[in-house]
């Protein structure tokens, strides 16, 4: 019999019960104890339901109240040196990842630490805290080890789990330097780890648990030889001082393990592979098997919301089976299920209103059942009528007239080769641009969003509810963008922007003008922490609704003798930052997207509107994990930027923008991109951005930004001149732009003026001095 599985499940709740939960603790509004014992309730609900679903190994110990690479940290006693003094471990824990600030008491000392760093977890939109090591570390486990408390609290309630832990080398691995201590190689502290390891592991034996769940996901990594060998050491260890006691199973997920299986598949008595990402594994694993070795097939995507085609996962496991026999194989999702949502269930309007797209969505609890069915399918039991319901599915989704617009597939496929590129080089263009647009040296411009203040937030969320008539509505954002360009006009700044208030969010604001995208209104996943964001949902082939910008851009423009940049966002960050369908080739979709934007580039033109920004905050991250895919990816991302922006006359200025200063890596896929003036993220790292100009060449219009806006600290003139002149070091004169780092609407107004009168001084100050 196969064995229908879940890697991990999504902490969070049904309804956001845990961000809930533990943001009302921060507020003080509960204590402790009932932390901990809503923390249970949800996680025994959770065991209860993946029980009910039918799947046979249920997960435990990947439950958190904030990170479980943090929960892994505190479990080995991790604790950097600041934190160490913070008595309470609940606190200590909520220091480490969202920093502590309290006043002294009489029985304990002031502390004010901040947070640890967080880092996007390998391609996904969570954040993990990173650990933090010193040279001479020494590990401890706790007391009643975490994973081993809830492996025996989900016993209590019968149901039997398999606990999972963060591997010792992606531990170690994804781990830094401590604060202040010398760079070294944190592999180097694997045999201190190890044993603690191999004792919770006997302890979870000595609980009653069977098999175990150990999650190496660097295995999909470009890994240098020396990370090969510490996890052939630490899981030939864990083989031999187990003895047998207890099955280890090694996940892999998010891409490929190529050659790094070899690191490991002869000490562990499973491997679990991420058949959705990298289904030709199959083939080539199989045969690399012993006759013991179990496989576990992750064929239902954790990472998406859509159906599993039943009969294609079928037919994968099958496979599978004929290869090893039906015991040696275990149905799974490829990842954790804590990168989807919760389930379709909540999903009340889209079932309404789109009956059909709700059933082409599969949430978390939907794809357990789905294991559940390929592996009963699989067993012989009798599943005729979810079968066909899937199929029926299936086909819908695929024939549509909601996912397929012909005409728009038609465009696409007959793309010109001259509208991939601008007509002329940028030498040309910027002659025309200069005369066009007679800016002054160094010239001043804001990255488009002004401070979202509560006003604005208030009038749109009545706006929504209805209390707020559109007319009415429509007004008050247009005093608003009047109220910002007068300022800008004061600010004296030379390209202004209508400054983004009828916008929540740069993705879903444009996801509302698109055809092919929905909403969800429970489609949560957690980024970090308690916090949690709700992509919205790409399903069908992408065409404007209409013009997208084109009303308020002329409305700004006509309030004003000086430039006015409109503000779009580009294909790429479209999709990033959204679901995105799988049935059609992501380039595919990207070049929808970029069509719809390039109709609206093209009617600003014509509005008369004189610059045009697209940002990209998203060209980055969406980096492939395997160096072996970067061409292919950078390629067609950024040929859909260009796609999207090389419609304009020579005279039309194109911008865009970034907000992820470490892309020297990608500094070619920046300059191919062509847009005439970028303006970057950069603040945090002035030297590491300059110094690639020492080297490369760029050619066109740059702003790399000249303060942080992530924080409300004024920066002052002599700081920002020191900055500016060091710019100038590396960049000439004539391609400079002053400007902050990324879009201000997290700001408040005060402290945005203060910083922009500066930011404006310094410019007016290096422009003097160049005329002298
Ligand atoms: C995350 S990048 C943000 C760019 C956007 N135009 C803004 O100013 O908010
Ligand atoms: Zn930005």
């Amino acid at each position: 019999m196969v064995i229908a599985s879940n890697l991990g499940f999504p902490v969070v709740g049904s309804q956001r019960e845990l961000k809930k939960l533990v943001e009302s603790f921060w507020s003080g509004k509960i204590n402790e104890q009932s932390l901990r014992d809503g923390y249970s309730k949800i996680q025994q609900a959770h065991w209860v339901l993946q029980q009910e679903k039918g799947l046979q190994h249920i997960p435990s110990g990947e439950f958190t109240l904030y990170d479980r690479v943090l929960d892994t940290a505190q479990q080995f006693g991790a604790i950097p040196k600041r934190y160490q003094d913070i008595a309470n471990p609940l606190d200590q824990f909520f220091a480490m990842g969202r920093g502590l600030q309290r006043a002294a008491t009489e029985s304990s000392a002031k502390v004010d630490v901040p947070s640890m760093e967080m880092k996007k977890w390998f391609d996904t939109n969570y954040h993990f805290i990173v650990p933090e090591f010193e040279q001479d570390q020494s590990f401890q486990l706790e007391q009643a080890p975490r994973v081993v408390e809830q492996f025996k609290a989900a016993k209590a309630l019968n149901i039997h789990t398999r606990p999972v832990l963060v591997g010792p080398v992606s531990f170690l691995y994804l781990g830094k330097a401590a604060k202040g201590v010398e760079e070294f190689d944190t592999l180097s502290l694997l045999p201190k780890v190890l044993p603690l390891y191999v004792e919770v592991l006997k302890q979870l034996k000595e609980a009653g648990a069977d098999w175990v769940q150990i999650d190496e996901p660097i295995l999909i990594l470009d890994l240098e030889a020396s990370v090969k060998l510490a996890l052939e050491k630490a899981y030939k260890t864990i083989q031999a001082q187990l003895a047998g006691a207890l099955k280890v199973l090694v996940a892999a997920y998010f891409g490929r393990v190529e050659s790094n299986i070899y690191a490991v598949k002869d000490f562990v008595d499973a491997i679990h592979l991420d058949l959705v990402r990298a289904p030709e594994e199959l083939d080539t694993v199989l045969p690399l098997l012993n006759k013991d070795q179990v496989l576990s097939v992750g064929v239902v995507d954790g990472r998406n919301i859509w159906i599993n085609n039943l009969q294609n996962s079928i037919a994968l496991v099958q496979k599978a089976v004929a290869a090893l026999g039906q015991d040696r194989v275990i149905v799974a999702p490829s990842c954790s299920l804590a990168h989807s949502p919760f389930s379709t269930s909540f999903e009340v309007k889209i079932k309404e209103k789109n009956p059909e797209l709700y059933s082409w969505l599969s949430f978390s609890v939907e794809k357990c059942a789905e294991i559940v069915t390929i592996a009963k399918a699989i067993n012989g039991q009798d599943v005729k009528a979810e079968l066909e319901s899937n199929a029926a599915a299936i086909e819908t989704r695929r024939t549509s007239p909601q996912t397929v617009n012909p005409t728009v597939r038609d465009r696409v496929a007959k793309i010109p080769t001259e509208a991939w590129k601008r007509p002329s080089p940028f030498a040309t263009r910027r002659e025309a641009q200069v005369k066009k647009l007679k800016l002054p040296l160094f010239p001043t411009t804001t990255i488009g969003s002004f401070p979202q203040t509560k006003d604005i937030r208030v009038a749109r969320q009545q706006y929504k509810k209805g209390t707020l008539s559109q007319a009415d509505y429509d007004t008050f954002i247009k005093a608003q963008m009047k109220n910002m360009v007068e300022v800008q006009e004061k600010l004296d700044l030379d390209v202004l922007v209508h400054g983004e208030p009828e916008r929540n969010d740069m993705v879903e604001h444009f996801g509302h003008l698109l055809h092919g995208y929905d909403f969800t209104e429970n489609g949560w996943v957690v980024s970090y922490g308690s916090r949690c964001v709700k992509p919205p949902v790409i399903f069908g082939d992408v065409s404007r609704r209409g013009p997208m910008t084109i009303d308020e851009t002329v409305y700004a423009q006509s309030l004003t003798k000086r430039p006015m940049k409109g503000m779009l966002t580009g294909p790429v960050t479209m999709m990033k930052w959204s679901f995105v369908r799988d049935d059609i080739p992501a380039n595919d979709l990207c070049a929808q997207v970029g069509l719809a934007l390039r109709d609206e580039v093209v009617d600003l033109e014509s509005a008369g509107i004189p610059c045009i920004q697209v940002d990209e905050p998203a060209i980055r991250e969406g980096l492939p994990i395997r160096r072996a895919d970067w061409d292919a990816y950078l390629e067609w991302s950024v040929g859909c930027f260009r796609l999207s922006t090389s419609g304009v006359r020579d005279e039309t200025q194109i911008h865009t923008h970034m907000c992820y200063s470490d892309f020297n890596e990608i500094f070619d896929a920046i300059a191919a991109l062509d847009a005439d003036v970028i303006t970057i993220e950069n603040s945090k790292s002035d030297e590491k951005l300059l110094k690639i100009f020492e080297t490369k060449q760029y050619t066109n219009e740059i702003g790399p930004g000249l303060y942080d806006i992530h924080s409300p600290r004024v920066p002052s003139v002599e700081e920002m001149k020191q900055r500016f002149g060091d710019m100038l070091k590396y960049i000439p004169a004539h391609l400079l732009w002053a400007n902050p780092d990324c879009g201000l609407k997290s700001r408040q107004w005060p402290e945005t003026e203060a910083a922009l009168v500066n930011m404006v001084e310094v410019a007016k100050y290096f422009r003097a001095q160049h005329k002298a």
